[in-house]
C-alpha cells in the first residue's frame, strides 16, 4: 500500500490538519514525498479517548488472545516486506544490513513478549491463605497480581527507527502488559512509521480488538508530544532522545493533577575501562574492538563507548596507535537527521576547540555534507575532573580516552561519572583485585556492566538491563529492553477476602492458568 501521510487513530486513517511534516532523505538531504500531516489537539483527545475506551477489554484479554495478537504484530511487520527496509534506509540513511537486523530484532522482541504472557509469571500471582485461628487476630485471605497502568504515550526513537519506534520494545512491553499504546512517531521517519503503523492497525483489526488498542500520531513535540503526557487517559510513557525532550516530559507528567510514570533513555556515554593486565597482553586489539564498536551505525547509539580510562604508559600508546590506524579506514557515515549531524559536529568542535584537549585521531573525510566524521580525543584526568562539559555525551563517533596516573584516579574518576546504561572492563585474570574496587563503584552508577566485549548491540532476553540512573534514563529501577521491561507498565493490586467468584482467573483456587505463584510464600504451581 502506497504511504499515504495519514495518522492511525483507532481503525481510521486521517491527514492531520497541523503543520505537515516532510521526511528528510538522509544522504541527499532533499525532502521525500509524502507530507505527513501534523495531529492536532483534537487529535491526540481522540486518539485517547479510544485508547482508554479499549483498556478495560484488550487488560483482560485471555493470554493466548494478546500472545496471538503479538505474533501477529510481528507477522504484519515482515508482510510488509522489502518496502519497509528502502523506506527505513532512505529517511534513517542506515544501511540494508542493519535495518534488514533491526526488523528481525523488533519481531524477535514482540514474540519474546507473546512467550512472556503466555508464561505469566509476570502477574507475579501471590496468595497468602486466610489463618482464622491466629492469635491476636486472625489474618484474612490476601491474593496479589499485577494489573496493567492504563495506556501508554509511546515516543519513537530516532536511531532505531523499528527496534526503538512504533512498534519497538516501549510498545512490545505495553502491548504485551495490557496497555493500549499510542504513539507520537519520529519526525526524522514518518514513512517507516506509517508502514509500520498499519501492520499493528491491522492486526488489531484482525484480531477483533478494540480499535483504541493502537494508535498513531505525527506532529510535533509540542503539540502531541506534550498533548498526549498531559492527557488525563494517559497513564505512562515510554521515550527514547534527547536530554532536553526526556526531562520536559518528565515535568509535565509529574505536574498533572495525576503524576505519571515516564520511563525515557536519554544521554550516555558508556565508560570503558581499560585494566593494565589486558592492556599489556592486547591493547592493539582492544584498539581495533573498541573502534568497530565507537563507529557502528555513525556512532548513534546510545550505548556508544564516548570515554575511554586507562593509565599512562607505553600500552596506552600501543591502544591509541591502533586506534588510530582502525579510525583511518572508518568512513566517514551519513547521519540520521541534519539536527542530529549539526549537534554531533558542534560536539566534536568543541572537544577540538578545548585547549586541555588534544585530537587523537580522525575517521576519513565526508564525502557529502551529510556525514559525519569519526574522531578520538585525548585529556587528562586532572582536566577532565575541572571540566565537567567533557563528560557530555557527543551523540555519534567520537570518544575522549583520559589518562589516569594510577587506579586510585581511575576509581576516582568512576566515581564521579553521572548514571551511565553501560560500563565495560578490558581485563585479564591478573586484574580482578582492580576489577573488584571498580564493581560496587560501576553497580552504583550503572545498569550493564561488561566484561572483555564493547556496550553496542543490546542482547533481546530476560536478563538484560538497559537502563540505568539518571540521566541515561528518568528510571533506573527498570529496563526497555528485555522481558523485564513488561514491569513499566504493570502496578500490584491486592485482593482481600475476596469471594472466589470474584477473583480473577490468575488467584482462583484452582489456578485456571496454570501459573506458578507464591503460595504463602513458596513459590509452585499451585
Ligand atoms: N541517548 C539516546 O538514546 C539518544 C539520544 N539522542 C539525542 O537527542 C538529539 C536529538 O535527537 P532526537 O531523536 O530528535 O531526540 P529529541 O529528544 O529531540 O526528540 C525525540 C522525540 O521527542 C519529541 N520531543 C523532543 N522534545 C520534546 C519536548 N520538549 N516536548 C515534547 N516532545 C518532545 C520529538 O518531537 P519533534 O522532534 O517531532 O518535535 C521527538 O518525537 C541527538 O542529537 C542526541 O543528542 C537521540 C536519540 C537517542
Ligand atoms: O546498543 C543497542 O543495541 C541499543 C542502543 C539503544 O538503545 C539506543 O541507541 O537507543
Amino acid at each position: 500500500m502506497p504511504i499515504s501521510g495519514e495518522m492511525l487513530i483507532g481503525a481510521t486513517a486521517l491527514r492531520g490538519t497541523d503543520k505537515p511534516i516532510r521526511a528528510i532523505e538522509a544522504a541527499t538531504g532533499q525532502p521525500m514525498e509524502p507530507a505527513f500531516g501534523g495531529g492536532t489537539a483534537a487529535d491526540v483527545d481522540r486518539a485517547c479517548s479510544l485508547a482508554w475506551a479499549a483498556f478495560d477489554t484488550y487488560r483482560e484479554t485471555a493470554p493466548e488472545a494478546r500472545a496471538a495478537f503479538l505474533e501477529a504484530c510481528a507477522q504484519a511487520i515482515l508482510d510488509i516486506g522489502d518496502e519497509l527496509i528502502t523506506r527505513a534506509m532512505a529517511e534513517s540513511g542506515l544501511p540494508r544490513g542493519r535495518l534488514e537486523g533491526e526488523r528481525g530484532r523488533t519481531v524477535g522482541q514482540l514474540r519474546l513478549f507473546a512467550g512472556e504472557v503466555r508464561d505469566g509469571s509476570y502477574l507475579s500471582a501471590r496468595i497468602d491463605p486466610a489463618l482464622p485461628a491466629r492469635a491476636p487476630l486472625p489474618r484474612p485471605d490476601l491474593r496479589l497480581r499485577m494489573i496493567p497502568l492504563g495506556p501508554v504515550a509511546v515516543f519513537g526513537a530516532s536511531n532505531f527507527p523499528l527496534a526503538f519506534s512504533v512498534a519497538g520494545g516501549d510498545t512490545a512491553s505495553a502491548l504485551a502488559a495490557g496497555c493500549p499504546v499510542v504513539v507520537k512517531a519520529h519526525s526524522a521517519h514518518p514513512g517507516t512509521s506509517e508502514l509500520v503503523g498499519r501492520a499493528i492497525q491491522g492486526a488489531v483489526k484482525a484480531a477483533g480488538l478494540p480499535e483504541g488498542v493502537f494508535s498513531m500520531l505525527f506532529g510535533s513535540g509540542q503539540v502531541v508530544g506534550q498533548g498526549l503526557v498531559a492527557d488525563p487517559r494517559i497513564k505512562a510513557v515510554g521515550f527514547t532522545g534527547s536530554r532536553s525532550g526526556g526531562t520536559a516530559l518528565m515535568k509535565t507528567a509529574a505536574a498533572r493533577p495525576e503524576p505519571i510514570p515516564v520511563y525515557a533513555e536519554m544521554s550516555s556515554i558508556n565508560p570503558v575501562f581499560l585494566l593494565p593486565k589486558a592492556m599489556a597482553s592486547r591493547a592493539a586489539a582492544i584498539g581495533k574492538g573498541f573502534v568497530g564498536s565507537l563507529t557502528l551505525g555513525a556512532g548513534q547509539f546510545c550505548t556508544n563507548p564516548g570515554l575511554v580510562l586507562a593509565l599512562e604508559g607505553p600500552d596506552l600508546d600501543t591502544f591509541l596507535a591502533s586506534a588510530t590506524e582502525a579510525l583511518g579506514g572508518a568512513p566517514a557515515q551519513t547521519m540520521l537527521t541534519p539536527g542530529i549531524l549539526s549537534a554531533y559536529q558542534t560536539g566534536v568542535s568543541h572537544l577540538a576547540g578545548n585547549n586541555r584537549v588534544r585530537k587523537v585521531a580522525s575517521g576519513q573525510l565526508a564525502t557529502a555534507g551529510t556525514q559525519g566524521e569519526a574522531a578520538l580525543f585525548e585529556t587528562t584526568a586532572a582536566h577532565f575532573m575541572d571540566d565537567p562539559a567533557l563528560a557530555e555525551e557527543v551523540f555519534g563517533a567520537a570518544s575522549l580516552v583520559i589518562r589516569c596516573p594510577d587506579v586510585e584516579t581511575m576509581l576516582r574518576l568512576a566515581e564521579g561519572l553521572e548514571g551511565q546504561l553501560t560500563a565495560t572492563i578490558q581485563m585479564e585474570e591478573g586484574d580482578v583485585e582492580m576489577a573488584k574496587k571498580l564493581l560496587p563503584v560501576l553497580e552504583r552508577r550503572v545498569g550493564r556492566i561488561l566484561v572483555n566485549g564493547y556496550p553496542t548491540g543490546v542482547e533481546l532476553s530476560h536478563a538484560m538491563v538497559h537502563g540505568g540512573p539518571y540521566p541515561s534514563t528518568s528510571d533506573g529501577r527498570s529496563t526497555s529492553v528485555g522481558t523485564m521491561a513488561i514491569t513499566r507498565f504493570l502496578r500490584p493490586v491486592c485482593y482481600q477476602d475476596m469471594p472466589e467468584a470474584l477473583l480473577p482467573a490468575a488467584l482462583r483456587n484452582d489456578n485456571p492458568m496454570g501459573l506458578w505463584r507464591r503460595v504463602d510464600g513458596a513459590l509452585g504451581q499451585k
